[in-house]
């Protein structure tokens, strides 16, 4: 027999073989702690250094193998517990009809960024979402397959507002004034964009899910910056829509997949996001361990939430640092994780050490029970 890999369709998946993040999700018994890290493929290993070399980055996104190859990578070099797949939020603005580069060391930059509301007209607001991001979900039922069964495989999204900032502001901002001015400015117009995003959302999910994704994670990387009552207007909505109308679409195939929101920086929404229909809630390092278990009050997993700089300590220190943390969340609904992306110049000797107390000191931990 001869396997074509662009021919592997989203079905007859191998056996997972590896379920304790899954079972985290939904606040179950594990034999340890899960851990993963948010932006597990990246820079800081050279072998993804090496794969990247003199390639587009948005060129990678777009080659199914390409992302496969670099999904499976940190894997090869740590025991995670889940696979995220390779890609990026910004494809979303790309289909529809935006110009998004990634430009060596700035990071992607939109060379016509939205300006005033007129501008809204010249998006394709009825995207055909099979055929723009099909792209993605080739990366994820190949990389499913690829996995082996390994780990389960998650797929992601960005939220309506984080994409919505960068398409206003053209790339990274500290402090997103642009996109803000929209929000006060043009309220109309902001909830015109946002719904019109999260309706691509809700679709592109559900393709990710079709294509193999066991679990999707929605990033509000830009919570940060608003308030607790822009929050309640422009972010909070669209999340919880988001969640709904996926779940409610996948009830309808008999199909549970779980979801975790990400609010960087969005301390003073926990409350809401945890009852927001999402199964688990991504923390940042702001969080204290067990404030954020008291605010939650059992209703939903927890994810997070270890400073991504806490990486550059020695790793006996991690290893201080994540027995603290697996204390503060307990061992039940709970996976490890950093507060935010790895960043690219960190050690990957010390991700392993990471890994490797998340998982030794939650045993030690699970034992005693
Ligand atoms: C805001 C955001 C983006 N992209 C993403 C977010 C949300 C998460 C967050 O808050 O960080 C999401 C993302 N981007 C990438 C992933 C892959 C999966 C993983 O986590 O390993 C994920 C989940 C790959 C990537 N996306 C990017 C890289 C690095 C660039 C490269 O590989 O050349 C990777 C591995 C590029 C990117 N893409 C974006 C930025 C700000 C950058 C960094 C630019 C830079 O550092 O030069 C937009």
């Amino acid at each position: 027999l001869i396997f074509c890999d662009h021919l592997l369709l989203p079905k007859d998946f191998p056996k997972l073989k590896n379920d304790a993040f899954l079972l985290a999700c939904r606040g179950q018994e594990t034999p340890h702690v899960p851990v993963w890290c948010m932006r597990q493929a990246g820079r800081y290993l050279p072998e993804f250094r090496e794969s990247r070399a003199g390639k587009d980055f948005f060129a990678t996104c777009r080659s199914p193998a390409a992302c496969c190859e670099l999904t499976l990578q940190p894997l090869r070099r740590f025991p995670f517990d889940a696979a995220i797949i390779f890609s990026d939020i910004l494809v979303i603005p790309q289909a529809m009809g935006m110009d998004v580069q990634m430009v060596a060391g700035k990071g992607p930059t939109f060379p016509e960024p939205l300006k005033e509301p007129e501008d809204l007209l010249l998006l394709q607001s009825k995207v055909d979402v099979n055929k723009e991001l099909d792209y993605v979900f080739k990366a994820i039922t190949l990389t499913r397959h690829k996995l082996e069964g390994k780990v389960p495989l998650i797929g992601f999204t960005g939220a309506p507002w984080t994409l919505m900032a960068y398409m206003i502001e053209g790339g990274g901002s500290t402090t997103q004034s642009k996109a803000k001015r929209w929000l006060y400015r043009h309220p109309e117009a902001s909830h015109q964009l946002l719904k019109m995003l999260t309706d691509i959302i809700v679709e592109y999910l559900l393709g990710q899910v079709a294509a193999g994704a066991q679990a999707l994670q929605v990033f509000e990387s830009h919570a940060g910056c608003l308030g607790p009552a822009e929050f309640q207007e422009f972010s909070l909505p669209y999340l919880r829509d988001i969640a709904r109308k996926v779940k409610d679409q996948l009830k309808e195939s008999g199909q549970d997949v779980p979801m975790i929101v990400f609010a960087k920086d969005g301390h003073y929404g926990l409350e809401d996001l945890s009852q927001s229909h999402y199964e688990v809630v991504g923390l940042d390092w702001t969080i204290d361990p067990r404030s954020a278990r008291e605010r939650t009050g059992g209703k939903v997993s927890l994810q997070g939430n270890m400073d991504p700089c806490a990486l550059y300590a020695p790793k006996e220190r991690i290893y201080e640092i994540v027995k603290k943390m697996l204390e503060g969340f307990g061992t039940r609904g709970y996976i490890a994780n950093l507060g935010h992306g790895l960043y690219p110049d960190m050690d990957p000797e010390n991700v392993g050490a990471f890994v490797e107390a998340v998982h030794a000191h939650s045993r030690h931990l699970l034992n005693l029970k």
